[in-house]
């Protein structure tokens, strides 16, 4: 298979690391610039490849997902990173639940957690190695046949994220369910959520040991948390994570950005900020100026622009990118949109917001 002829060693050397200099709040020519879900379904080039292949199916290709991975940052656009194509799901099924890409539907889990006892159904002792040891390999492979042009970003969802798809079993407005169990069953949360970031901890030291050069934690359903709950059933388990990963990378004298992304939490900024993460990643319903100056100048900031600004003319895209590099400031800064590209977006405006992100902030930095 093509990716025993590689190993986590010997890396190309990097070319471009204005992003992890951004990540270190270092100074940079221009500000780096990458977009969630960049490798997807916006791109003719990717329906193509995926078509007819079963979704999971694909992230357990390390051949596949290294291809998907570079589509975008090699061959479209200069991005400034790669993230590894993959899904946060893979967690709930290492932990032995059942997950399905349903077209037309998305993440579906036919059984889903109902009731507490429902917990003793995963699995206690989860073998990260065994079961996620494919993305490990995707990620080696990735980061080989990269040649060093840009670095790759490793992820995983969050605890909270993932507790609420494996109690909804797929997408859902309210998260009823899964918040019935916070309320009701607050012991019984806090034992999944426990579970949840014990994997976790390993799956992205695994990343790491795989050549992952940052990490970002995607906390995707913050938005229906309240700041209570969020304080309670959030903010100490990705605090943990941050924690916990970084405790044993300092062991092996490895120093690897975390960027935390807190999808409609910026109630939470403040404590996001001083949670051991480098980077704290934001959504497009949070003023530049103030992030900054409710952070603090403690972290670098990622985002923010509203994904569908990519629907507006390429001039507008433009003035858009400059306003924001504007509240922003381009020292500490990652520009990105405020979640993921929708599949109807047109690749040409990506590349467009990702040239008024490198001509604007050259054009600040020498002011
Ligand atoms: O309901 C939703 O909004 C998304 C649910 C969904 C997930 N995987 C999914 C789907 C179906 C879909 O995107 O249509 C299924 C999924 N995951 C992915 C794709 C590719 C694409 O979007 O076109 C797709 C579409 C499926 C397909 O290609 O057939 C890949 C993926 N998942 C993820 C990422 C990481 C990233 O965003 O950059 C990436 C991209 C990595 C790369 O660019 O190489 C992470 C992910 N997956 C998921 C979530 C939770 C989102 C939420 O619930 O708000 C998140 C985190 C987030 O986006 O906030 C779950």
């Amino acid at each position: 298979m093509i990716f025993c002829f590689f190993s986590p060693k010997d890396f190309p050397k990097l070319k471009n690391d204005a992003f992890l200099r951004a990540c270190h709040g270092q100074e940079t020519n221009h500000v780096p610039v990458w977009c969630m879900r960049q490798a997807g379904r916006y791109l003719p080039e990717f329906r193509e490849f995926r078509a007819g292949k079963d979704f999971f199916e694909t992230c357990r290709s390390p051949a596949a997902c290294c291809e998907l991975t570079l589509q975008v940052p090699l061959r479209r656009f200069p991005f400034d990173a790669a993230i590894i194509f993959s899904d946060i799901l893979v967690i709930p099924q290492a932990m032995g639940m059942d997950v399905q890409m349903v077209a037309g539907k998305g993440p579906t889990f036919p059984e889903p957690l109902k009731e507490p006892e429902d917990l003793l159904l995963l699995q206690p002792k989860v073998d990260v190695n065994k079961e996620l040891g494919y993305v490990f390999k995707a990620i080696t492979l990735t980061r080989h046949k990269l040649d060093g042009k840009v670095p790759l970003i490793g992820f995983t969802g969050a605890p909270w994220t993932l507790m609420a798809y494996m109690i909804e079993g797929g997408g859902s407005t309210t998260h009823s369910k899964a918040k019935r169990w916070l309320y009701r069953h607050p012991e019984a949360s806090h034992k999944l959520l426990k579970m949840l970031t014990d994997v976790i901890v390993v799956y992205l030291l695994g990343q790491v040991a795989a050549g992952a050069q940052a990490l970002q934690v995607f906390e995707s359903h913050a938005g229906c948390l309240g700041p209570v709950e969020f304080q309670e059933f959030s903010l100490p388990y990705l605090r943990d994570i941050a924690r916990k990963v970084k405790d044993q990378l300092k062991e092996s004298g490895q120093d690897v950005p975390m960027i935390v992304f807190a999808k409609d939490g910026h109630y939470g900024l403040e404590d996001l900020s001083q949670s051991h993460y480098e980077v704290v990643g934001l959504d497009w319903t949070i003023d530049p100026r103030s992030a900054r100056e409710r952070t603090g100048g403690k972290v670098s900031l990622q985002g923010n622009m509203d994904p569908c600004a990519l629907y507006a003319p390429k001039e507008r895209i433009s003035e858009i990118v400059k306003k924001m590099l504007e509240g922003f400031g381009t020292r500490g800064y990652i520009a990105n949109l405020g979640h993921g590209l929708y599949p109807d977006m047109d690749p040409e405006n990506v590349g467009a917001f990702v040239e008024a992100v490198h001509t604007h902030s050259r054009h600040l930095n020498l002011k």
